[in-house]
Formats: structure tokens, C-alpha cells, sequence
């Protein structure tokens, strides 16, 4: 099962969150002078929510990016009036924002069957244009699917993550010692001096075997999908689901949510990486904090400490390691700006490569040919 699962997972390329499409609306069929008759519109080009799609899905079946509606039926001696094209329906996930390349909105399709038209037809050849047709609309559109937040708290059940929710921000989520207390994501905001607020998701704890759908399994991975960075919580005296499950170390469970992840989609990983190490006014806190700060360095000497299944391919390298105390608010400060930090060197990575992309762009369409831009 185990293996199963993991050869599906290869599958998977770079995890995809926008994509920019071309998309043109069919040509008007032609008219006939002699009859008067009309040709049909052009096809619309649409995007429609559908479940179960993936951006990447997208990218992979049509590797071109282009969708192209079909041209109007010419009016002909038997149908004076032709019928229109028929339209192109790009399948996109639900809970993107369809924009324009200069970022206006065209849609938000939050709902299953919403769809929002991104290039119309053109119109039929008719008596009014002297019976020529007119072309479809065409232009560059671009899909993103929208984060439910900027840091996603994972962590097995009890590390604490709600309780490090309500200490570095407005949220009040429920907080109890038994598993399983957070069933569905609580955002809470966190304000900073500088009144910029970013946001963080408390999700639910995640289990051994999550990836197979265990527990929350999929219903909790698919929000961290949807969040820009993770914020990864564990006990610094570890975790011991149930006492007929084993006890596992912080190491462990910082190695063993590793490879739930990896196991689900691995380019999770790919995203920056804090750890926060909880609970450390317990006794003998600092020593075990010592320990895991160690195993971190050289993970891979620590491997046997792991079941042989669930060794991550690749060790994740946190780009900071913070020993809190959500209880004692105990280095809250110091997580916060730590979570600032990369947030904000996030974004100036990705203004960079926005304006690169831009550039290329830019060059490639140079000079400026027929594409029009829809007003609506
Ligand atoms: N000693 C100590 N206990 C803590 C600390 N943070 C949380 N706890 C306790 O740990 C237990 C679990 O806390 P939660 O915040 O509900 O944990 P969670 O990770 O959100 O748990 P799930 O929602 O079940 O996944 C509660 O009894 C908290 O009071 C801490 O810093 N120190
Ligand atoms: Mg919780």
C-alpha cells in the first residue's frame, strides 16, 4: 500500500498555484450577400470550476496553454442563419481567481459549476458589416489558486498549534489535551508594528498514515496546500497518540510529518519551512531541545531512529528553529518575527521572478500585433 502510493506520488511535478493561458474566442461565420443571410458567432471561451482538477492537470494535458473556440457555421442557401461555434471550457480547480495579465479580475470561481467567460466570440458576418465576420477576442489570461493563508500550522494532534495560535494572534480557537480538538481550519491574523497583518491557519492535527487518507489525511493536506510557507509544531518532549501507538520523539515527528507530506504531494517541500519547537517550560525542556537541534544537524546519522518506511527522500531544513512556550508566551516575539522575515523575503523573491516572467514576456510580443483586450 505504502509502495503503491508512493510510485503515485512520482508522478507528480513541481506543485502548480497559477498559470497564464492564451485563450481566443472563435471567428464569426461569413455571411451571404446575396441572401442576406447571417453566419453564426463565434464559440466563447469559458472557465469552469469543476472538482477534482488541478492547475496542474491543466499544464500537463494541454502543454501549449492555448484554447482556441471554434468559428461560427458560415450561412449557407440551406441555414441562412449559422449556427454559432461551439465554445472552448477550460476545467479549472475550484477556489481560483481568473485575472487579466495586467491583474484585473475576471472572476472568482469559489463554487463548483461558476464559470466566468475569458474571451468572446466574434461576430457573424451580416448585412451591418457588409456580411465579413469579425474575429474572437484574444488574450493572455492568468489562473491562481487562492491560499487560505500565508503560514499553515502541521503538526501531530496536542503539539500545540492552536494554543501557538492564540498566542501570536487574534484567532480564539478551541484548545482541550485530547486529539483532535481543531476539525477544520481557523485562521487567526497576526498584527505586526507596522500594521502589515499576515495570516495563519490552524490545521487539524495530522497522523501516521495521513497521506493513505488516515484521519483528517487528505482533508487537512489539501489546505496545506494552500498556504504559502509551513509552519511545522512539534512537543519538544514529543508525542504519544495513544498508548497503544508508539512514543515519538520531536526528531521523529518533525521526520515523520516530513514524509507525510512527501507521501501526499512531495512538492509540499518545496515550500520554506519553519520549525517551532513547543512546551518548553516543561522539565528538562532545554536538554531535549539541545538533542533535536543536534539530530537536525546531520539527520541523516539519526535515520535508524525511524520506521525503514517512513525515511524522508529529502531532510527538510528549516529556515529557522524556534523553541516557544505557548503557554508562557516564552520566544512568541521572536517566532513572529521570524515568520515576518520569511514571508517577506518570500515576497521579494517572488517580485523578481514576476518581473522576469514580465520581461520575457514583454520581448516576445514585441512588436504589438492584433491582440485585443476585452472591456468587460
Ligand atoms: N505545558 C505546555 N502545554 C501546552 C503548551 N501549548 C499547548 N499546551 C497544551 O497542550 C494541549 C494541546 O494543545 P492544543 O493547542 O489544543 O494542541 P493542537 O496541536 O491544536 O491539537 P489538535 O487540535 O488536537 O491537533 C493543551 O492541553 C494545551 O494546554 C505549552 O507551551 N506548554
Ligand atoms: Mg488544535
Amino acid at each position: 500500500m505504502v509502495h503503491l502510493s508512493r510510485i503515485y506520488f512520482r508522478k507528480y511535478g513541481k506543485f502548480v498555484d497559477n498559470l497564464r493561458l492564451f485563450v481566443r474566442g472563435g471567428s464569426g461565420g461569413m455571411g451571404l450577400p446575396r441572401l442576406g443571410g447571417r453566419g453564426g458567432d463565434g464559440g466563447d471561451v469559458w472557465v469552469v470550476a469543476t472538482k477534482d482538477m488541478t492547475l496542474k492537470k491543466i499544464k500537463d494535458k494541454y502543454p501549449e496553454k492555448r484554447f482556441t473556440a471554434e468559428t461560427g457555421v458560415n450561412s449557407s442557401v440551406r441555414a441562412l442563419k449559422g449556427e454559432k461555434g461551439k465554445n472552448a471550457e477550460i476545467f479549472a480547480p475550484v477556489g481560483i481567481t481568473v485575472t487579466t495579465d495586467d491583474g484585473r479580475v475576471l472572476g472568482e470561481l469559489n463554487t463548483e459549476g461558476v464559470r466566468v467567460r475569458v474571451a468572446k466570440g466574434g461576430a457573424g458576418g451580416s448585412f451591418h458589416s457588409r456580411f465579413e465576420p469579425t474575429k474572437g477576442w484574444s488574450r493572455h489570461i492568468r489562473l491562481d489558486l487562492k491560499l487560505i493563508a500565508d503560514m499553515g500550522l502541521v503538526g501531530f494532534p496536542n503539539a500545540g498549534k492552536s494554543s501557538l495560535l492564540t498566542a501570536i494572534s487574534n484567532a480564539k480557537p478551541e484548545i482541550a489535551n485530547y486529539a483532535f480538538t481543531t476539525l477544520r481550519p481557523e485562521i487567526g491574523k497576526v498584527m505586526y508594528s507596522d500594521h502589515k497583518q499576515i495570516s495563519i491557519a490552524d490545521l487539524p492535527g495530522l497522523i501516521e498514515g495521513a497521506h493513505m487518507n488516515k484521519g483528517m489525511g487528505h482533508k487537512f493536506l489539501k489546505h496545506v496546500e494552500r498556504t504559502k510557507q509551513l509552519l511545522f509544531v512539534v512537543d519538544v518532549c514529543g508525542f504519544q497518540l495513544a498508548t497503544s501507538t508508539p512514543f515519538r520523539s520531536a526528531f521523529v515527528a518533525v521526520q515523520l510529518l516530513t514524509k507525510e507530506l512527501e507521501l501526499y504531494k512531495k512538492e509540499l517541500l518545496l515550500k520554506p519551512a519553519l520549525l517551532v519547537v513547543n512546551k518548553m517550560d516543561l522539565p528538562e525542556a532545554d536538554d531535549k531541545l539541545e538533542e533535536l537541534k543536534e539530530q537536525l544537524q546531520n539527520p541523516g546519522d539519526f535515520s535508524a531512529l525511524l520506521p525503514d518506511d517512513m525515511i524522508p527522500n529529502r531532510y527538510l531544513t528549516f529556515k529557522h528553529v524556534v523553541p516557544v512556550s505557548a503557554n508562557t508566551g516564552f520566544g512568541v516575539d521572536l517566532l513572529k518575527s521570524c515568520i515576518r522575515e520569511s514571508l517577506d523575503e518570500e515576497a521579494v523573491m517572488a517580485t523578481k521572478e514576476d518581473h522576469k516572467v514580465r520581461l520575457k514576456t514583454l520581448r516576445l510580443s514585441l512588436p504589438v500585433t492584433e491582440t485585443q483586450t476585452m472591456s468587460v
